[in-house]
């Protein structure tokens, strides 16, 4: 009886401390919704479509949702509020002031928000892009070096091989006549910069510019599967989308990438292990390594090496990050070109310069920092047409902003380049294209963040002065060779998916230069 009383006890003991548990859990989630609502709060909302819808819908991936970002930053200047869902708010964040907290801040702080990136996992893995935590921060380490410039001088010859090749393309189109002729160059400076990466990284020649490679086919497949996906929302769900057209095709293309990655991992591994570390040393003396060579040998200070699976993922997140952000940013700049004739020409004059007496029309990595004002006029259309138009974090803890409001942990921040690049407070005239923003002394005292093509902090971009050597190189040739002009019959409309492109491709009128012209 009294065992009985006891065990009763007992049990209303547990239930009374799982009630207080529950209370209590309740009781800290309120406040804390209360704490997030009172600090968003001190943020701006702009007007709602509707009070239940919030500002679903409103965000468009087209021109006019361009725009409307602009507006934002003009009216806002610093960050505004935004209801994604009438449940999901998020910060939209444009200015220095907002943005530093939260670029800045440690990986572990400011992770990627995984909605906005879970699309690319089953592609990706866990390559920098998407890992996060002491994985990422180990294969960072482990990776940075093989960007050092040093590393990056032999991959000049590559940039100029397909440059060479895209352009026996273009001259081969305008006939022998040279005559001015119309091509879209947004799908072109894909296929060349796929071409140059799978040389960079895998030695790989699919000559991919002059007839079709399965592998390249497959890449260009993913990007566009992974933007329909973010467009359909019942596709959002993977296990539905796996049994759709689409889904099928996505697990057919991540099949062939995968495959051919892992093969190529195998083959050098076997070769590494064959000949022993020194050996293999000795064999490539003198010779220009790849990437996979370089992740091979990736070793930190307590000897952590990467695995096959970890060098894959790496290699195929290089491949997806370098191709469309680098096309994007090429095709914006001959289109900023072709619409300024006299910029177009200083930037012509400045490479005919450094070309002048040379039997071969190559750019070395030494003539890179000798072209400076092409270098500004890059600059200058990567501050216009930024490739990556926002970038997006959830906090894991309460970050305060330079004016002394909080960006509360667990909310969205989007963090927009486009708004910050069209902000008015730091860009006068944002909509002109006015490369001498970027001389030294018109840059004088503008916040480092005002200018965040690459993003900013411990998350930058770890390819970004890859990118910066392939667009000058890329650039540099074309102007020697050809005159590039808008095509009036199709201006382009902007349409911002993973990267900023246009909704009919990018065209532009391409005359060919007499040699030495
Ligand atoms: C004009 C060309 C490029 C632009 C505008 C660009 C832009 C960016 C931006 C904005 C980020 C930050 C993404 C985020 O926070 O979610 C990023 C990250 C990254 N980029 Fe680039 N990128 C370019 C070229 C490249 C190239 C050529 C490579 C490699 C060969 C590359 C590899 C990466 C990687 C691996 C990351 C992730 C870094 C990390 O989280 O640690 N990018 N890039």
């Amino acid at each position: 009886m009294a065992l009985g009383s006891l065990g009763v006890l007992a049990l209303g003991s547990v239930v009374l401390a799982l009630l207080l548990r529950w209370l209590w859990d309740t009781l800290v989630l309120v406040s804390s919704i209360r704490d997030t609502c009172h600090q968003l709060r001190r943020f701006p909302c702009p007007p709602w479509r509707s009070w239940v819808l919030g500002h679903t819908g409103m965000a468009k991936v087209t021109e006019e949702g361009l725009e409307q970002a602009e507006e934002l930053a003009t009216r806002y200047r610093r960050g505004c509020l935004w209801w994604f869902l009438p449940w999901m708010p998020a910060l939209r964040l444009f200015h220095p002031d907002t943005l530093r907290p939260v670029l800045m801040a440690t990986a572990s702080i400011a992770p990627k928000d995984r909605l906005f990136y879970g699309f690319l996992k089953p592609w990706l893995g866990d390559g920098l892009l998407l890992s996060h935590g002491h994985k990422w921060a180990q294969h960072r380490r482990l990776l940075t070096p093989a960007f050092h410039g040093d590393l990056l001088k032999s991959y000049m010859g590559i940039f100029n091989q397909s440059t060479n090749v895209m352009h026996a393309k273009w001259r081969a189109a305008a006939g022998p006549t040279g005559a001015a002729v119309a091509l879209e160059v947004l799908d072109q400076l894909s296929l060349l910069t796929l071409d140059t990466l799978q040389r960079c990284i895998f030695s790989h020649e699919s000559h991919c510019q002059q007839q079709p490679s399965e592998y390249i086919k497959a890449i260009l497949e993913l990007s566009r599967l992974v933007v329909q996906r973010q467009q359909r929302l019942l596709h959002y769900f993977w296990w539905l989308y796996q049994l759709s057209g689409d889904g099928r095709r996505f697990t057919q293309a991540c099949a062939t990438v995968h495959g051919f990655t892992a093969a190529v991992v195998q083959r050098r591994r076997q070769a590494l292990q064959r000949l022993g570390h020194q050996a293999w040393m000795d064999q490539h003396r003198g010779q220009r390594m790849d990437f996979i060579d370089l992740l091979l040998l990736a070793k930190d200070e307590d000897g952590n090496t990467l695995s096959d699976e970890d060098i894959a993922a790496e290699a195929n997140t290089f491949m997806f990050a370098g191709h469309d952000t680098t096309a994007s940013g090429l095709s914006w700049l001959f289109y900023n070109l072709a619409c300024h004739q006299q910029h177009q020409d200083r930037c012509r004059q400045e490479v005919q310069e450094l070309l002048k007496g040379r039997d071969v029309e190559d750019i070395e990595w030494d003539d890179l920092s000798h072209l400076p004002f092409t270098t500004m006029c890059i600059k200058e259309s990567l501050r216009l047409h930024p490739p990556v138009v926002a970038v997006s974090r959830r906090c894991s803890r309460d970050l305060a902003t330079r004016d002394g409001r909080v960006i509360p942990k667990g909310v969205i921040c989007l963090m927009s380049i486009y708004g910050t690049h069209h902000n008015p407070e730091m860009w006068p005239d944002p909509q002109v294209y006015n490369p001498l923003r970027f001389s030294p002394e018109n840059s004088q005292g503008r916040p480092p963040l005002a200018f965040i093509p690459f993003s900013a902090g411990p998350r930058n971009c770890i390819g970004q002065s890859f990118a910066m050597a392939e667009m000058k190189v890329v650039v540099a040739l074309t102007l020697a060779r050809f005159r590039i002009r808008p095509d009036p019959a199709r201006p382009p409309r902007r349409k911002p998916e993973l990267i900023l492109r246009t909704e009919d491709g990018l065209w532009l009128l391409l005359e060919p230069l007499p040699k030495g012209a």
